[in-house]
């Protein structure tokens, strides 16, 4: 495949697929020429049996946008997108080959948006004859031995997480300070619709909570549970199988008590003197400090720097809690929000302009 490059740079297609918008961005170099989010309604995408069902209608949109853009595709040097539910694997910029894509339509490991990123970057690099990009994938798993054993012989902790933020996050916190990523110890939290909590062992995320069912509650997540009053509940014909999963990721945490994701909704709930709002938003920063702490454990308390991230992270009621609870660890830096397409790309430039190899999913 050839390596397209314009005068100025190579061109970047970045998708992030999410489970009701596509973020997409074009770069040139380290340019962002256009970058959108655009929402998906629920009647929109009620006609697909499967999440991986979407890729050639967001993919559509996609090129509809870069057309409207006046982006001529062909001009792009390589297409990136979020890596998904992938077999376990080091962290890093892969080349999207059939294997990938295969287990992306299978879904072995569970249907998630982010799996629609390899293929939405291959189906559209085959058309151009370029090559397609996945950077830290969900699955990213740098765990030691010590931290997979889950305590049930039956069942191994799984490395589930927002790697791509939190890899980048930590990557700047450390040249922030005029240190590289893989000489640092670092606790990085993305504080999302989802919650992990991770720790980076000079270059490696060598533990994480699981963003689907570990630690902390989340916008739409119950994180951990009693082992027991779960299965009770699983077992008390209450709710299907599909519906106990949707409840875990989807409908837990502060949907699941308020009817929303919108933490600013529940803020304002608390402010307007509901009780109950004011101690689940004090419960979830409590949940966040817990699982800081415990990583901090992890790396024996020599931690460099925390770093928060995520939307949660430009919350002031949330953030000041968990800082409040845990600057006694290390110095906390807040860098509200996400990176995620810029962390795309420039994981992809890294490869093009030769300072990286991609690695080979096998
Ligand atoms: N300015 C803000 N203040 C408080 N909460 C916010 C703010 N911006 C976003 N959030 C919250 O952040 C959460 C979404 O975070 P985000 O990182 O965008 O999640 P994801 O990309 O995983 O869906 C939502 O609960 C949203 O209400
Ligand atoms: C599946 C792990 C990553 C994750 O939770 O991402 P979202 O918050 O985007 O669902």
């Amino acid at each position: 495949m050839q390596k397209k490059v314009q005068s100025d740079g190579f061109m970047v297609l970045a998708i992030n697929p999410g489970a009701t918008s596509t973020k997409f961005a074009v770069y040139r170099g380290e340019t962002v020429l256009l970058k959108q989010a655009m929402e998906h309604s629920v009647q929109e995408l009620k006609p697909f049996a499967q999440i991986i069902d979407q890729h050639r209608y967001r993919l559509a949109l996609i090129l509809q946008a870069l057309d409207q853009a006046g982006i001529d595709r062909r001009q792009l040097s390589a297409v990136v997108g979020r890596g998904g539910l992938l077999k376990p694997l080091l962290g890093g910029t892969y080349r999207v080959n059939a294997q990938m894509a295969a287990d992306m339509q299978l879904a072995a490991l569970g249907q998630h948006a982010s799996n629609l990123g390899a293929v939405m970057a291959d189906d559209l690099a085959a058309e151009l004859g370029i090559p397609a990009f996945i950077v830290d994938p969900v699955s990213v798993d740098e765990y030691e031995p010590v931290a997979r054993v889950s305590g049930l012989a039956d069942l191994e902790r799984v490395s589930l997480s927002h790697a791509l933020n939190m890899k980048a996050v930590a990557r700047k916190a450390a040249k922030d300070h005029g240190r590289r990523y893989d000489e640092v110890n670092l606790i990085a939290a993305h504080l999302g619709s989802g919650v992990s909590v991770s720790v980076h062992r000079r270059g490696r995320m060598v533990d994480t909570s699981s963003s689907r069912d570990e630690g902390a509650f989340s916008p739409d997540r119950c994180g951990s549970l009693s082992g027991f009053s779960l299965v009770d509940l699983c077992f008390s014909g209450k709710y299907t199988y599909q519906e106990m999963r949707q409840k875990m990721m989807g409908t837990g945490g502060l949907f699941s008590y308020f009817g929303t994701r919108d933490v600013r909704e529940v803020e304002k709930l608390a402010q307007s003197g509901n009780q109950k709002a004011a101690l689940v938003l004090e419960a979830l920063p409590y949940q966040v400090a817990k699982d800081i702490g415990a990583m901090a454990a992890v790396l024996a308390g020599q931690v460099d720097w925390i770093v928060l991230t995520g939307g949660m992270a430009y919350s002031h009621r949330i953030i000041d809690d968990v800082i409040r609870r845990v600057e006694f660890i290390a110095p906390v830096v807040v860098l509200p929000g996400e990176e995620e397409l810029e962390s795309l790309a420039f994981g992809v430039l890294r490869v093009l302009q030769g300072e990286e190899e991609a690695r080979e999913y096998l």
